[in-house]
């Protein structure tokens, strides 16, 4: 099944309910939700606190990404913040499988982000912990940035590397997605695709139901 995860960071913040809502109306199945600490990447975006604020006002799948130093000193503020998934940067953890086993004690799903740069060989003694793979195909820290052709490879290598080990892990693929090379992306492998600029610039509704139309032809 491919799923869409609308990214927050491009929503209007003045209006977060109201296009929350939308995503939700239109169909989307998981809100992805980034968090930015100004140094793991150079942004600031927002913590559990607002993330805690909209939890009552949506059903959706809350799927955390979080762009910080060490995220294990923030993972049971985002799990009581009513997180579904949180997913870590391999690159910000000094102890990864510490803070995989720390996310599923607390009962959540768990997923490792990969930044481009970064080789799937960090997933050697731990994919077999996980829920997800996280690819970023743009350098995490903007919205709106393009596409980096460097991830389709990545993620039929993982692809086949799931399949060899026979496990359930979903991929999400994260950066620079729209309507005209999302394709791409799900012919590679990736079944959860994130989109911020593409699904909240412009008619929110008409743009989830534009994805959800694409992703019916391969379900
Ligand atoms: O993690 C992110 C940036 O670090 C965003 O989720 C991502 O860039 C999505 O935004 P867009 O679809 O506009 O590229």
């Amino acid at each position: 099944m491919i799923k869409l995860a609308p990214s927050i960071l491009s929503a209007n913040f003045a209006n977060l309910e109201e296009d929350i809502k939308q995503v939700e109306q239109a169909g989307a199945e998981y809100l992805h939700i980034d968090v930015m600490d100004g140094a793991f990447v150079p942004s600031i975006s927002f913590g559990a606190p607002v993330m805690k604020c909209i939890r009552p006002i949506s059903k959706l799948v809350f799927d955390v990404h979080l762009m910080v130093e060490e995220p294990i000193r923030y993972i049971d503020d985002f799990v009581n913040a009513g997180a579904d998934i949180i997913t870590v940067h391999a690159e910000a953890c000094k102890h990864l499988n510490r803070t995989i086993s720390r996310i599923k004690e607390a009962g959540v799903k768990a997923g490792v982000s990969l930044n481009p740069s970064t080789s799937l060989s960090v997933l050697d003694y731990c994919l077999e912990d996980i829920d997800m793979v996280l690819i970023m195909s743009v350098n995490p820290g903007f919205g709106g940035q393009k596409f980096l052709p460097l991830a389709i490879d990545k993620i039929k290598t993982l692809k086949e590397l799931i399949r060899v080990k026979n496990l359930n892990v979903d991929i999400q693929v994260d950066g620079g997605i729209n309507t005209d090379n999302v394709s791409e992306i799900i012919e590679a492998g990736g079944n959860v695709i994130v989109a911020g600029t593409a699904v909240f610039g412009g008619d929110i509704i008409k743009n989830v139901k534009n994805f959800n139309e694409i992703f019916s032809k391969y379900q």
